[in-house]
């Protein structure tokens, strides 16, 4: 049973097809747990989304976001999500520039030329970071296929490949996400060159299966491509939902990429009760 007898509103977002449920608890108490994340998450019995991401107040922040997998578990970051709301919150205060609190501690969204960009904060190259089972050279992870370790608030596994169109998504990922290497098991993603400084990317997410996109995954597939040499700092990915921008700079890792507001719609007290 969730905390909330009241109906519950909420807004359907997609970041580059990445697709996400935005409850706003600004100025009141945060209402997800996870048995209402897991039954919202499930397609058939709830409304279905990748994400949850849940606004509420920050004493020192513009906002603050929580995030929630499909699966009702919690995730350190979501990319996506996080452009997502800082567009809402742009667009209902005039304002281009803004900070937020995740996980990660304290970020900042800006608009530039039109568009939302966020800095996701530097990527996680330490094993206990990751995190990793134990210590290992998160350059070479020791899994067939030679992957690259990241974090960037929440783990990522991400394959060079020389077809990402290829690889068997579903059946990879799953393995890869449950491998004992990641206690806390971890994103898969499968990249391939398209040319200089563009990459092909599918992703695996945890707690969420296939994905059209993923925004944590395009940073971390950026980094890795760029720490083995493929690419520059700046890159450009084509998703199966679209293409998102990541440009690595000092302060940060930021990303950029569509968005779309698709309908606001209320979750009844009865059905909320039920969970
Ligand atoms: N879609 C997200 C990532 C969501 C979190 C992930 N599934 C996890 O458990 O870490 C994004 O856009 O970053």
């Amino acid at each position: 049973m969730t905390p909330s007898a009241e109906p519950l509103t909420f807004r359907k977002m997609h970041g580059a097809g990445n697709d996400f449920v935005v409850i706003d608890s600004r100025g009141r108490s945060r209402v997800t747990t996870p048995a209402l994340a897991k039954g919202l998450g499930d397609r058939h019995r709830g409304v279905g989304f990748d994400q949850l991401a849940e606004l509420h107040d920050d004493p020192e922040a513009d906002f603050a976001l929580d995030f929630w997998n499909a699966d009702g578990t919690t995730a350190g970051a979501c990319g996506n999500a996080t452009r997502c709301v800082a567009w809402l919150v742009m667009r209902e205060t005039g304002r281009d520039r803004l900070t937020l609190r995740t996980e990660r501690g304290l970020l900042e969204a800006v608009l530039r030329n039109g568009r939302v960009w966020v800095n996701m904060g530097a990527p996680l190259t330490d094993w206990r970071e990751i995190p990793l089972s134990g210590p290992q050279d998160t350059l070479h992870l020791p899994l067939p296929g030679d992957p690259v370790g990241v974090g960037m608030g929440n783990p990522h596994c991400v394959f060079l490949t020389h077809d990402a169109e290829g690889v068997a998504l579903e059946e990879q990922g799953r393995a890869v996400e449950h491998d004992p290497l990641f206690p806390e098991r971890t994103n898969v993603e499968f990249i391939s060159l398209l040319g200089k400084d563009h990459l092909r990317m599918r992703v695996w997410e945890r707690g969420a299966g296939v994905t059209l996109a993923c925004g944590s995954g395009a940073c971390a597939a950026a980094v890795a491509a760029a720490l083995r040499g493929l690419t520059g700092r700046q890159v450009v990915l084509d998703l199966d939902g679209g293409r998102l921008e990541v440009d690595w700079q000092d302060n940060g890792v930021w990303l950029t990429g569509p968005v779309a507001e698709v309908f606001t719609a209320t979750i009844t007290a009865d059905f909320l009760a039920t969970l």
